[in-house]
């Protein structure tokens, strides 16, 4: 662990040191100019990557942002006589507000209609730049004076430093905060944001928090852009910079640090690489060769379509090539971004850093950070009272959806301690009801009472706040994050730290302890050994158990299994029927809706059979098998003969 911690800490102080004594070094204003760009775009590349790759949004409203922080900036100078750190502050407030502002009712859109809504977000800015001629000097720009710092008359280095400290300030901070439970709740929601809401972890707040985060340093950026080229004209933050700075974090790396960097860097060079013939073609060549590797690398290893593979290298191919064609690469730099981007985002979905750092974990031997020992089940999940009291009373409940009567009247109680069935046949409501409860659907009529007191109606976050835990008939992990993280999301009672402290690494005690619970929960359904495995790449069975334990790290009173055993291969059945065991001697409540006659047999304590939306028996998992109505519900018969074992369970 301190070796990859060493390493990689150890990288950033090089890069850093290296960056500072540049100028040291050369002394050459137009290369101090460059190194000032990098920084600058390394803080607003670090914000978009929070929307972009965290969030996972098409955000066209960075540029924007730079803008309108960077004529904050000047403009909190030259009216309000602000200092360059209040200045700063200023323009890092602006991003943070307006992009908070921006994020409550685009946030409620989802891709294409999102990436629209921040598109008119940019060019409504740029207009009212533009139009309020009275205070940013319109079309005619605006000057802007560099205020002096504490007395220091701040040259080009002297600012080229305090850009470079800000960006490892900012690089510091969103590392913190990125791999705290803020970054994984931001990546979860991205991947799943019903099954996010069911887990506790609020949608909603977490996605305006990340997006009025990473338009904040949008804001800074643009504050630092102002103090810079001290001439600010509203038509720079508009089209172009808007698809290069999407280009600098897709072909960087999204969610990487020093994805944003190489992206800046990249961005940075830009206008030399286009009017560089010469820097052009190195480059092409070198993408050509990096498409070519990647491409031969994963046709070998069978992880790449040959599509993925081949087409990069033709577009790289076609760079290369085109370079000699064309007498001024300059007029084509849309074509040139347009193939670049197309290049990346087929070749290298996870960027050049996501590319290169395959690589040097290789070349390094880098092993993950060990994990701790898992907690004491105990201190986990506390055993809870089987006092077979009432726990979740459903009165006369009802959901319709227009004319289809889902659930039409339901009346049960489920007693604190039981596994209680929820059975009937294809179409009966059983899903329905459970959504209900659950709060991803408002129910038409009735009461669901918790505890005796009523439970939150219509919202998956609150319900899962007071106690309800849920896994889904279809699926809804969170694919990108491994079996551990996608537990820890969901991890009650373990993250206190406010956000100033998690910004600053204070929370990395409560980190160990949420991976220890988290761990003790993969254990308990026999993952552990795949904690570190992505949900995704786990085989389906261990989806389905790697589900239960997340919605076991809500500490749920009541756990509302959704058909648990669809799907599973008979081993897998079994095993499910060994961990529905063990969480039932913790005491915990549980709704299983089964289809598996035997599963039902083997582990309910009471089952109720719905039919058409209505109940048509309760009792013990004996007693329903035998009953005449439920036989008939399965079979449209009822026969002596068939009873008592009449009830299909899918093969
Ligand atoms: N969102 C919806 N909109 C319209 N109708 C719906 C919706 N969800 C469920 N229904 C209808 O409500 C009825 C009950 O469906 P539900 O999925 O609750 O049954 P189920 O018992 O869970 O079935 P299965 O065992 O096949 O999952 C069905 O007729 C279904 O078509």
């Amino acid at each position: 662990m301190w070796k990859r911690l060493l390493f990689i800490r150890g990288t950033e102080l090089v890069a850093l040191a290296l960056l500072a004594s540049i100028p040291l070094a050369v002394d050459n204003s137009y290369v101090l100019g460059l190194l000032t760009l990098l920084a600058i775009y390394g803080i607003l590349l670090i914000g978009l990557d929070v929307t972009v790759g965290y969030l996972g949004q098409v955000n066209l409203a960075q540029a924007a942002f730079l803008g309108l922080g960077a004529y904050a900036a000047g403009l909190s100078v030259s009216l309000l006589g602000f200092g360059i750190f209040g200045a700063l502050a200023v323009s890092l407030l602006v991003g943070l507000v307006l992009g908070g502002l921006l994020a409550f009712p685009a946030l409620r859109l989802e891709g294409p209609q999102f990436a629209l809504a921040t598109l008119s977000f940019s060019a409504l800015s740029v207009t009212v730049l533009n139009e309020w001629e009275s205070l940013t000097g319109g079309a005619q720009g605006l000057h802007v004076t560099r205020p002096d710092l504490f007395g220091f008359d701040l040259k080009a280095q002297g600012f080229y430093w305090l850009c470079l400290i800000l960006l490892a300030l900012v690089w510091m901070a969103m590392r913190n905060l990125l791999s705290s439970q803020w970054g994984r709740a931001f990546e979860a929601l991205r991947d799943s944001p019903i099954a996010t809401d069911a887990m506790g972890v609020g949608t909603f707040r977490h996605k305006v928090a990340g997006f009025a985060l990473g338009s904040g340093l949008g804001g800074l950026a643009g504050g630092l852009y102002a103090f810079n080229f001290e001439y600010l004209q509203p038509q720079t933050y508009v089209y172009d910079l808007m698809v290069i700075l999407l280009l600098g974090v897709v072909l960087g790396g999204r969610k990487s640090l020093w994805g944003a960097f190489v992206g800046a860097s990249l961005i940075a060079l830009l206008p030399n690489l286009l009017s560089n013939w010469l820097m052009f073609e190195v480059i092409s060549a070198l993408g050509l060769l990096v498409a070519l590797a990647a491409g031969v690398r994963g046709l070998m290893k069978k992880t790449t379509k040959p599509f993925q593979a081949i087409a990069p290298i033709i577009a790289m191919g076609l760079l290369v090539g085109g370079g000699f064609l064309v007498e001024n690469t300059e007029n084509w730099r849309k074509a040139i971004f347009a193939l670049m981007l197309f290049a990346v985002v087929v070749g290298l979905p996870e960027g050049l850093m996501g590319f290169a750092s395959r690589f040097l974990a290789q070349l390094f031997r880098i092993d993950p950070p060990a994990l701790p020992a898992p907690a004491e089940l105990n201190t986990v999940l506390a055993a809870k009272a089987a006092n077979g009291e009432a726990l979740l009373e459903l009165r006369d409940l009802k959901r319709y959806f227009g004319g289809v009567k889902a659930v039409d009247g339901v009346s049960m109680t489920v007693r604190a301690g039981q596994v209680h069935g929820l059975i009937g046949p294809n179409g009966s409501g059983k899903s329905t009801a459970v959504n209900v409860i659950s709060g991803l659907y408002a129910p038409t009529a009735g009461e669901i009472l918790l505890h005796g007191r009523a439970l939150p109606q219509g919202s998956l976050f609150k319900v899962a706040r007071v106690g309800v835990s849920r896994t889904f008939q279809n699926l809804q992990l969170f694919g990108e994050l491994t079996a551990l993280d996608n537990v820890m999301v969901a991890l009650k009672g373990v993250y206190r730290s406010p956000l100033p402290l998690v910004l600053l690494g204070f929370a990395r005690g409560e980190e160990k302890r949420a991976q220890a619970e988290s761990l003790a929960l993969l254990e308990l359904v026999d993952l552990k050994d795949q904690a570190r495995t992505r949900a995704k790449d786990l085989t389906y069975g261990a989806q389905r158990f790697l589900e239960i334990a997340r919605a076991l790290a809500r500490k749920p009173d009541l756990l509302i299994l959704d058909e648990p055993a669809a799907g599973l291969a008979h081993p897998d059945v079994n095993n499910l029927v060994e961990i529905i065991k063990r969480i039932r001697q913790r005491g915990i409540t549980i709704v299983l809706i089964e289809h598996h006659m035997d599963v039902v047999s083997e582990l309910c304590d009471a089952v109720t059979v719905l039919d058409g939306g209505q109940v048509i028996a309760e009792g013990t998992p004996d007693e329903v098998k035998r009953d005449p109505k439920v036989i008939e519900a399965y079979l449209g018969v009822v026969s002596e003969a068939e009873a008592p074992d009449a009830i299909p369970s899918p093969a």
